[in-house]
């Protein structure tokens, strides 16, 4: 096979979507490890490559190639190349690389599930993302990861945890897994079950509040059983022994209600230095804001950490025959692995949850001025159904005034890295947060 010319690698990397350093002059690329990938009717390169940028932190990055007269092209245009790295997972398989080696791995417990039709058919899935999913046989999505970082990958670890170890199924299952072994190990593919016909939760509570100027009963029932399915991954979660170190829970302290606290008043600081410029009014909200989060650190500490999925919001549930499923736990891309592990207060997924509905208003609200006031009703039935599942659970604090106050500072944490992540990614779209922001009350 033509090795790759590695000259002609920041070319190629410039046309691929799931690329994040598009707008950054690349300085060097290199070669951290390699396979040469034979099989069967299917020949190609997987590559860890370093990008080191002119400035700013290097990347690595996954790529699945092969070298041709006109230039680089990815072995994921040619079906059997497809068909043949999903066979390493399903077989269970193992290829050495330069310095480790590359491992399949099929989960037996979640395999009799899923009946695989022959021939096995094969569809990209064209949608903006950072990664690159392929539905085979329209029964699984195999998602190849692009970008590596250090450590466990919580997608691939909670995928695994959840399917062997819990019996909680609002979730389409782990079914395999590609990992690369060695001194640059990383998690490079995750095979889970495809849900057919689903709709996220974004695109459907956009389409409900367009339809519904007031909110009907369907509605509401909905986002109660969305809680109730919450509450219950927590449960999931919660249910790890004590030998499970990565999930077992932990008593929730004092220094950690400091910590998070703290972290949040840096956040604060850190966020209003960046959208200050653009909008002066917050600087005005500035202690009033700090409250909340000195609020945080002065609860009398009751209750557990526990994994939590770590970036919930209505992008990341599916609906599907009037069922919600819980999808893509790799936890807030900006953080690192090692912190996006972290064991957590519960009550961040749900103030995650609860501002993708003021999302979801003020993104209908831009289209046409429907009427505000929906948020309210919204989050009072998702907190319900979510309190009836967790009821009596002891990762939840022991009061509503701690429940309360718990809430609403990682309601703060979570707006403040929206302002933070609408600035780098979608500066239109950060008036949603910063009104927001505005928005809120001063602390009791
Ligand atoms: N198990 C699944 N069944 C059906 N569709 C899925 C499934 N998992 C993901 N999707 C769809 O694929 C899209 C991309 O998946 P995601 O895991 O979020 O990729 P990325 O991490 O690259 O953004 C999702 O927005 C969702 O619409
Ligand atoms: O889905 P990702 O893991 O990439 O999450 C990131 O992007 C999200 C946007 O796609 C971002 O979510 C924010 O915008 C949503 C509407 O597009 C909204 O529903 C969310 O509540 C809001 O936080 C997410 O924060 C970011 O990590």
């Amino acid at each position: 096979m033509t090795p790759l010319d590695l000259t002609k690698l920041p070319d190629f990397l410039k046309t691929q979507r799931w690329f994040a350093g598009k707008a950054w002059p690349i300085k060097s690329v290199s070669v951290v490890d390699h396979v040469t990938m034979e099989l069967g009717t299917c020949s190609f390169t997987l590559a860890i490559i370093e990008v080191i940028y002119e400035l700013g932190n290097p990347e690595r990055y996954q790529i699945m190639a092969r070298q041709t007269p006109e230039g680089l092209v990815s072995a994921l245009e040619d079906d059997d190349c497809v068909r043949a790295v999903f066979n390493l997972a399903r077989e269970g398989r193992q290829v050495a690389s330069g310095s480790g080696r590359v491992v399949g791995e099929w989960i037996a417990s979640t395999d009799s599930g899923v009946a695989l039709p022959d021939p096995l058919s094969v569809r990209r899935l064209n949608v903006e993302q950072s990664n690159t999913s392929l539905v085979l046989g329209e029964r699984v999505i195999v998602k190849v990861i692009r970008k590596l970082e250090a450590g466990v990958n919580p997608e691939y670890e909670v995928g695994r945890f959840l399917a062997t170890k819990t019996s909680f199924r609002a979730t389409p299952q782990l079914v395999g897994a590609l990992n690369l072994e060695g001194p640059g190990g990383a998690t490079l593919a995750l095979a889970h079950r495809f849900v057919p016909d689903a709709v996220d939760g974004w695109k459907y509570t956009l389409e409900r509040l367009r339809q519904e100027k007031a909110l009907g009963d369907g509605f509401l029932a909905d986002m109660r059983d969305l809680g109730a399915r919450l509450g219950e991954l927590h449960k999931a979660f919660a249910s790890a022994g004590p030998d499970d170190l990565a999930f077992s829970p932990e008593p929730l302290l004092q220094e950690d209600l400091q910590r998070w606290s703290a972290s949040i008043v840096g956040e604060l600081g850190v966020t209003l230095a960046d959208a200050g410029r653009l909008h002066a009014d917050l600087e005005g909200r500035r202690d009033g804001l700090i409250a909340y989060a000195k609020r945080l650190a002065q609860v009398a500490p009751s209750g557990q950490k526990i994994r939590i999925h770590g970036d919930l919001h209505l992008g990341q549930v599916l609906r599907s025959k009037d069922e919600w499923l819980f999808f893509d736990f790799e936890g807030e891309p900006s953080r690192s692995f090692t912190a996006r592990r972290e064991k957590y207060s519960a009550l961040r997924d749900v103030a995650g949850m609860i501002r993708s509905f003021d999302y979801a208003e003020a993104t209908v609200a831009l289209e046409g001025g429907q009427p505000r006031g929906r948020v309210g009703p919204t989050r009072d039935a998702f907190l319900e159904g979510y309190r009836q599942a967790a009821r009596g659970a002891a990762f939840l604090p022991d009061s509503d005034e701690a429940f309360n106050v718990m809430l609403r500072a990682f309601e703060l944490e979570k707006l403040l890295y929206e302002v933070r992540y609408e600035l780098a990614n979608r500066p239109d779209w950060v008036r949603i947060p910063v009104e927001a922001l505005l928005r809120m009350e001063d602390a009791q």
